[in-house]
């Protein structure tokens, strides 16, 4: 189990995290979501023991990364793919790894394999593709057979293939039981491969919550409803609690009550009603209506 607790990050004047509390729990895949800029990577690197906490804790089965004997056996990890020395081969890199942290030797060959680099395990990185170094960045984490996974971004480079490939391949581990938190700023990719998100922004935990959970709530989020007699039904709609918008085309946008509410209401009243019709909101809506706020860079419109 991962565990940050209140855990807050300032370089200089930048508040990068800032008290941040949430638990990554093994046999799931849990999807750490945030805009650009939200302290994703640092808390990754906090965690990893690259950067030190300027309070709180993030620990990996109760202790900090620079604690363990071994930490390439406990917890891999893909953070820059790109620390990679470019006149190595492939298979060279990944054998000082193994040496240097107690790995056995054939764990490269089989590492290789499962990332379909074993064809050029003798080339030099350095002619290597974005997808291939995201690749070798995977072997890389998956040498020591580590029961906890950090992925920061993985199919960043990586071609439609890829992306499959490494869905699949999380998927897998979490399957197997492991412990996987991986990093996005894309909700429809975290929708696809997660099954638990923490979200944040501007270093700050904005959700913690089932993929599914997220999903119901975003399904039953408003309800568009048209009437002739659209002020009246708006009133009494509002004393009962819903939130009423009032939108194009004198519809109503109804939030806080069900379709099937609206529709009871309406006939106990004699409301005639021209249309009922429940929104579903997309996850990445949801994710955009979450995260407006903290996001660092907005387009202003009429910009460009
Ligand atoms: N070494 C550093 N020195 C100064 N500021 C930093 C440093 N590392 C990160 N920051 C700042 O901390 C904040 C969080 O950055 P971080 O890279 O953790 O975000 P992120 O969620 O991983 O973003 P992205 O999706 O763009 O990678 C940003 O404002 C960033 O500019």
């Amino acid at each position: 189990m991962i565990e940050v607790k209140g855990l807050t990050k300032t370089f200089g004047p930048t508040l990068a995290v800032d008290d941040l509390t949430f638990t990554v729990q093994p046999g799931v895949v849990t999807g750490f979501l945030g805009p650009n800029g939200a302290g994703k990577t640092t808390t990754m690197r906090v965690l990893l023991g690259l950067d030190t906490a300027t309070a709180g804790s993030a620990t990996i089965r109760g202790r900090r990364y620079g604690d363990m004997p071994a930490p390439m056996r406990e917890v891999g990890a893909l953070l820059d793919a790109h620390a990679v020395h470019g006149s190595r081969r492939a298979a060279d890199h990944l054998l000082c790894l193994a040496h240097s942290n107690g790995i056995p030797a054939w764990r490269v060959p089989e590492v290789l394999q499962q990332v379909g680099l074993d064809k050029v395990a003798r080339h030099r990185v350095r002619t290597f593709s974005l997808g291939m170094f995201q690749r070798l960045g995977i072997a890389a984490a998956l040498l020591g057979d580590p029961a906890i996974l950090i992925f920061d971004e993985p199919v960043n480079g990586l071609d439609p293939e890829g992306i499959v490939w490494i869905r699949a391949l999380i998927r897998q581990l979490a399957d197997e039981g492991r412990t996987v938190l991986v990093s996005s700023h894309l909700m429809s990719e975290m929708a696809l491969t997660a099954d638990h998100l923490v979200i944040i922004g501007r270093g700050r935990l904005l959700a913690d919550t089932g993929v599914d959970e997220l999903m119901r709530s975003a399904g039953r989020q408003q309800v568009l409803v048209h009437t002739e007699h659209a002020d009246v039904f708006a009133r009494r709609l509002t004393g009962l609690g819903a939130t009423v918008r009032f939108a194009p085309e004198g519809a109503l946008c109804v939030s806080g009550m069900a379709s099937t509410e609206i529709w009871k209401v309406a006939s106990a009243n004699g409301v005639v009603l021209s249309e009922l019709t429940p929104q579903r909101t997309s996850l990445e809506e949801v994710f955009m209506n979450l995260t407006h706020d903290s996001v660092q860079f907005h387009v202003t419109e009429g910009a460009g």
